[in-house]
């Protein structure tokens, strides 16, 4: 199944303040990039490495350092972008793929208005990072955009994923592993994930709060 929910106490707390609406600006950015670090922590964890002898104090020491296979991070602009620097924290050397996807909000299809990607993407590993899975439109059109442009290994980071969502990446791209933090319950009539954390998105940024 590959769909990780990843139910460790810290997340578990992080998240739970995420959801509290009266949440400052300041603090839901932080929590998000904590959130994803947490996140990039488990979903590196199968990352292959390789023998490598350095110079240590003592003199040669046998040690392990991450083998070949490169990472580029891809926020989905914008909400993903609240993400970023909880990934890059852990791994600093990563590339970043920016992608810019617009939910139509009568219609809720995705469409891509920005597409920089890094070369050599065969032979990374891409981390899609994104708050909110809600319908999948976005992710789905993030990773058939990364497969057109050569990728073959994918995963997407999410802090909130809603069963609708799972569904729709699984079906078009089964490869995909999902990290999350919380299978919500559904979404509404409008596309959000209930409970959720209402616009991942405005709540990054700022924009539209009632003290904007
Ligand atoms: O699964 P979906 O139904 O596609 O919805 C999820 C998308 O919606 C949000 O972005 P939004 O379109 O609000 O853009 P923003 O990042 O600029 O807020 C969110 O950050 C995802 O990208
Ligand atoms: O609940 C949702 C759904 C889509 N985008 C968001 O920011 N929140
Ligand atoms: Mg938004």
């Amino acid at each position: 199944m590959p769909i990780h929910e990843i139910r460790h106490p810290l997340i578990r707390h992080k998240l739970g303040l995420m959801r509290r609406a009266d949440l400052s600006t300041k603090n839901f950015r932080e929590m998000a990039q904590e959130i994803a670090a947490l996140l990039t922590y488990e979903a590196s964890k199968d990352l292959p490495l390789e023998p490598a002898s350095i110079e240590g104090w003592c003199g040669a020491v046998d040690v392990e350092k991450l083998a070949g296979k490169k990472v580029t991070v891809v926020p989905i602009l914008r909400a993903g972008i609240g993400m970023l620097d909880g990934v890059l924290s852990l791994i600093p050397g990563a590339k970043v793929s920016a992608v810019g996807i617009a939910r139509n909000e009568e219609t809720l299809q995705a469409q891509a208005y920005l597409e920089r990607l890094v070369g050599q993407l065969d032979q990374r590993l891409a981390l899609i990072v994104d708050p909110m899975l809600a319908t999948g439109g976005s992710m789905v059109a993030t990773i058939d955009l990364l497969k057109k442009a050569g990728c073959v290994n994918v995963r997407a980071l999410v802090l909130v994923a809603a069963p609708e969502g799972i569904r729709a990446v699984e079906a078009r791209h089964p490869d995909v592993h999902i990290y999350t933090a919380s299978i919500d319950s559904h979404l509404d009539g409008k596309g959000y994930i209930i409970p959720g954390l209402g616009d991942a998105g405005d709540r990054i940024f700022g924009t539209r709060q009632k003290d904007a």
